[in-house]
């Protein structure tokens, strides 16, 4: 019997019209009842200006440069989005690194928000506040979408991964303790509640987007009983979704036949734990051109996080040389995520057709361009 929180199928898409190649996550019902559907929470927050209000947490490094691009070309294109900036930085609460209040009650009021990178030093300091803000807010997916980009040529020209990726607890639970000098445990957390949450997703998310196959990457060869939780849970799911084949693969031969051939992926939703999301993730952007290109949803019952996969980028922060594509490739799948899907559209097609053209890219595309000039170039498209 799997848990009495688990979503059933009813409560899956309803409407399965894809309308662009990022992520209609909108259409995914993974809500108990129309009040938790977010499209129509939005509908209900939409102010008397004609405008919704949306949580920005512009983040470090690149972050406010990036966010600065996606803020212009809203306000060309004219989408009907107000901005509410919050600090996050981090407070201590009973020992332990949280995010401020304010900044909470924001993302619950608004049951969305956009997020640049935030950084996580290494060792010593503050835990990461990416995995703070998940956990807070229980974003029990994250998906990360990756495709090839028209017009730009890299050695594969059609890339179409979805990885989906568990996103509360595995390697990154944040479970460490010293157990004598020199020797350190390291607990990887997996429940069964939150591998069926998660999987349940994948399975909802490749009906939503017409992918036959949903394959699970794990090592259960060697975590037998945490990765062999994961996998089993999803034999088990798997039941629920008959029209969609299910196989999987371990992790790294999963790398070695991604980096070969991406081609065989495109008909697939890649789940799996967290940590071998976050690095296939990164390695998918590889294949298309970069981090500057991939976005992400970080998804939730109550509320949404929408995001670049890429960090702080602090080799080039504040010298307006970061692509601000995949903060605006994230900021539609969030548009899209708010039914707002004509403004979604209109600002993806300014962005593609800006990106074929190849006249205004910024450095790590090859291109000459300073931030703002690339968002100025797909202003004058919208
Ligand atoms: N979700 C988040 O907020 C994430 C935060 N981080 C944090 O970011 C910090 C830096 O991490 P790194 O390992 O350096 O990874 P990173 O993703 O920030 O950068 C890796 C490389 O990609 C380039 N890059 C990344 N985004 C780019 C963009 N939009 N345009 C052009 N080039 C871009 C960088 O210049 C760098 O060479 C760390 O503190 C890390 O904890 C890392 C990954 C995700
Ligand atoms: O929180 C961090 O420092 C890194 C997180 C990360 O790499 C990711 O979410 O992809
Ligand atoms: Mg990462």
């Amino acid at each position: 019997m799997l848990a009495a929180r688990s979503f059933t199928a009813a409560r899956c898409l309803r409407s399965p019209r894809v309308v662009s190649s990022f992520a209609p996550v909108s259409q995914l019902r993974t809500y108990a009842s129309a009040s938790q559907d977010p499209v129509a929470k939005f509908k209900g927050q939409k102010g008397s200006d004609g405008k919704y209000t949306v949580t920005l947490i512009e983040g470090d490094g690149i972050g406010p440069e990036i966010s600065q691009s996606v803020k212009d070309i809203f306000e060309a294109a004219k989408a009907p989005v107000k901005w509410e900036s919050v600090d996050v930085t981090p407070i201590l609460k009973d020992g332990k690194t949280a995010i401020p209040d304010d900044a909470i009650k924001s993302v619950q009021k608004n049951y969305v928000a956009l997020k640049g990178p935030l950084a996580t030093p290494v060792g010593k300091g503050h835990v990461s506040l990416n995995l703070t803000l998940r956990r807070t807010f229980n974003l029990f997916a994250n998906l990360r979408p990756c495709r090839s980009i028209a017009g730009y040529k890299t050695p594969y020209d059609n890339v179409d991964t979805v990885l989906i990726r568990e996103n509360t607890e595995g390697e990154y639970s944040g479970i460490e303790h010293v157990v004598v000098d020199g020797v350190v445990q390291s607990i990887k957390l997996i429940t069964k509640e939150a591998s069926e949450r998660v999987l349940r997703f994948a399975f909802q998310y490749a009906q939503s987007i017409n992918k036959k196959k949903v394959r699970v990457v794990h090592k259960a060869t060697i975590m037998k009983m945490s990765d062999g939780l994961f996998l089993n849970t999803a034999r088990e799911i798997a039941k629920d979704f008959p029209d969609i084949e299910f196989d999987a693969e371990l992790l790294d031969n999963s790398c070695l036949r991604i980096v070969t051939d991406p081609t065989p992926y495109n008909d697939k939703v890649l789940v799996m734990p967290n940590l071998y999301g976050d690095i296939l993730s990164d390695m998918c952007a590889g294949l298309i051109g970069g981090l500057g290109l991939t976005p992400s949803g970080n998804i939730g019952d109550e509320c949404s996080i929408f995001e670049a996969v890429h960090g702080s980028a602090p080799d080039i922060a504040g010298k307006g040389l970061a692509n601000p594509t995949a903060l605006l490739l994230s900021s539609i799948m969030m548009l899209q995520h708010m039914g707002l899907h004509d403004h979604a559209a209109r600002i993806q097609k300014a962005t593609f057709d800006t990106l074929s053209e190849g006249k205004a890219l910024t450095g790590d595309l090859g291109g000459k361009a300073k931030t703002h000039e690339y968002a100025e170039a797909i202003m004058k498209r919208l």
